[in-house]
């Protein structure tokens, strides 16, 4: 059986690899989708869907479950939201996911959803991580190992913080959280 799992992973963390891990042991095959694949070099959207990917993959690794990891790309019209995923990814049976909006157009388009509980969602949400790299915080303890490599090499701790700067009137440069 193969399964779906869809997020935008700014940046991949410990509650996403924990759902992976429940995931891994219910299917033998796992899509990681890359969602908001266009979105990067904002406050809330970091990260490239090519660094994304480098993060899933190399963190997914310790799972015996063969894994697809595939940048999905955002579109003006969720009516079509799902036959766009399946256009991109290879065929699933079963999607996870515990966001209301992507389970219910899933579920109308006939496709199994499955939630998982939330993990120690108190730091375990990508805003947090993204607020402790702004403020020199510790996010290490919170992210897989490789995603600590993947920051450090790519220079994503500058690049959150630069991207995330205010102009002279308090607003900020780009998109806001
Ligand atoms: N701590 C967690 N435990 C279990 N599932 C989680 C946890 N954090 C996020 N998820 C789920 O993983 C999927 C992808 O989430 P997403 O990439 O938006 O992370 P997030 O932590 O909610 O980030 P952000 O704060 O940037 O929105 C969603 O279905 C979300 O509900
Ligand atoms: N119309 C659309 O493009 C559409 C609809 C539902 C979800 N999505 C994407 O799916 C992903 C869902 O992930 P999260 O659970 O992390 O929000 C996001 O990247 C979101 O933008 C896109």
């Amino acid at each position: 059986m193969r399964g779906f799992y869809i997020g935008r992973f700014q940046p991949y963390h410990n509650g996403h690899h924990r759902m992976v891990e429940e995931i891994a042991a219910e299917v033998d095959e796992l899509v990681l989708g890359i969602g908001s694949a266009g979105d990067s070099h904002s406050p809330r959207n970091p990260f490239t869907a090519g660094e994304r990917v480098m993060m899933v993959t190399k963190s997914v690794a310790e799972f015996d479950v063969v894994s697809y990891a595939v940048p999905i790309e955002d579109l003006d019209r969720n009516s079509v939201w799902v036959s766009h995923v399946q256009s991109m990814s290879p065929t699933f049976d079963v999607a996870y996911s515990n966001n209301p909006l992507v389970i219910q157009l899933f579920r109308e388009a006939g496709v199994e959803v499955r939630q998982s509980p939330m993990f120690n969602r108190d730091v375990l949400e990508g805003a947090e991580l993204r607020e402790r790299m702004l403020s020199d915080g510790d996010w290490r303890s919170l992210v897989p190992a490789p995603v600590v490599d993947i920051v450090e090499e790519i220079d994503g701790i500058e690049r959150i913080q630069r991207v995330s700067e205010t102009d002279s009137n308090g607003d900020a440069t780009s998109d806001p959280e």
